[in-house]
């Protein structure tokens, strides 16, 4: 059993917690809280060991809830630290996992140098393998490079345009916005989303653009992808449809927005309404010689999760890459194909 901790119990950190407590060869430490609030009674609820720093242990203990004990006392416990802390943070963190021998993996709101490599499961699995510290990249990172490693089986590919819809905020965050505005992220091109995209496909010609729009479900990216050899619509539709961590949202279903594609995950019952799978719209999938059009949404509070778990066993050694995704999908419940 890996033995697994969790620093950051917010958007991120939460999910990732829960796929650990689904897995057959990992186990969950416990999970690092800084204030007593709604995050930390459901925590309790559900059975999970809590950790806080120092200065907090007095309130928690004041709100009536119990702790395990101090931060570094869960991280002693842990083989591998899953670093859900806000951008920055996780980077202040690192001499702490580093001092105590833990392996630790953080997200994608931090730099990439913080890290020996930037992680996405299906482009780079082995060469995480061993490694001490890894960076899972960011909900959009992740999007674009799950399409383009998939595309690169059918046809290398030699040069992507893209545009990205960003949501505004997560459900959850009431001091977002905007709400009444398009705004440039940044107006500088290329977005951090291309350059992220190098830290794992080194040499690929890209350029990303980014606006954030006022909604809080998804992420959309409307991509030209050109390849090096012709390829039709129907080897793009195959590609996409017999990979898992991709659904096709069809027209015949009218999934036809973001808001319907959440609304489908409500309907299946997913935990938190999550979508692990990039979504693509079947209808937007379009060829013309040596390009490849298409738009697809990524949900941002759940994309990253099977890629946490894999970059746990990839960083504790389990060396077959296609094994670990074949787990992490069955334990959670992902799927290949339509989305309905
Ligand atoms: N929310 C999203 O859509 C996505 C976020 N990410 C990345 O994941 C990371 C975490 O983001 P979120 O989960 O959205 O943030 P969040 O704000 O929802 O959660 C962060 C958690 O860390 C806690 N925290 C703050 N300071 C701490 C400290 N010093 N020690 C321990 N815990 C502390 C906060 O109380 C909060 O519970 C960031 O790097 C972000 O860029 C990646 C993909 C998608
Ligand atoms: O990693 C994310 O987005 P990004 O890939 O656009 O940076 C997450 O959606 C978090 O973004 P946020 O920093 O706007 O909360």
């Amino acid at each position: 059993m890996i033995k697994v901790a969790v620093n950051g119990y917010g958007t991120i950190g939460k999910r990732v917690a829960s796929a650990i407590l689904a897995q057959p060869d990992m186990s969950l430490i416990g999970v690092s809280k800084t204030s007593p609030n709604y995050e930390a009674y459901q925590a309790q609820k559900m059975g999970m060991s809590l950790y806080v720093t120092k200065e907090s242990a007095k309130e928690f203990e004041e709100a009536g809830i119990k702790v395990k004990g101090v931060l570094e006392d869960m991280i002693r416990e842990a083989d591998v630290v899953v670093d859900a802390t806000p951008n920055g943070v996780g980077a202040q963190y690192k001499q702490i996992y580093s001092s105590m021998g833990k392996r630790a993996l953080f997200q994608g709101g931090e730099k990439a140098n913080v890290a020996d490599v930037s992680f996405s499961a299906l482009c780079n699995y082995d060469e995480a393998v061993d490694k001490k510290f890894v960076r899972v990249v960011s909900c959009n990172t992740t999007g674009l490079l799950r399409t383009l490693c998939t595309l690169n089986k059918m046809s290398k590919i030699t040069k992507v345009r893209g545009t990205i819809v960003r949501r505004a905020a997560d459900p959850k965050e009431v001091k977002k916005g905007p709400i009444n505005s398009l705004i440039p992220d940044p107006a500088s091109i290329p977005s951090h989303h291309a350059k992220d995209v190098n830290t794992v496909l080194k040499d690929l010609d890209i350029v990303t653009m980014a606006v954030i729009a006022p909604t809080t479900l998804m992420h959309v990216h409307m991509l030209d992808i050109t390849v090096s050899t012709s390829v039709t619509r129907e080897d793009v539709l195959s590609v996409m449809k017999s990979t898992p961590r991709i659904l096709l949202a069809s027209s015949k279903s009218k999934v036809g927005s973001t808001a319907e594609i959440v609304e489908v995950a409500r309907d299946m019952g997913r935990n938190r309404n999550d979508l692990y799978e990039l979504i693509i719209f079947e209808d937007s999938i379009s060829v013309k010689g040596n390009e490849v059009f298409l738009m697809y949404a990524v949900h941002q509070e759940s994309i990253v999760v099977p890629e946490n778990i894999d970059a746990i066993r990839a960083v504790s050694g389990f060396s077959d890459g296609r094994k670990s995704m074949e787990i992490t999908n069955t334990s959670m419940g992902i799927r290949t194909g339509y989305l309905v």
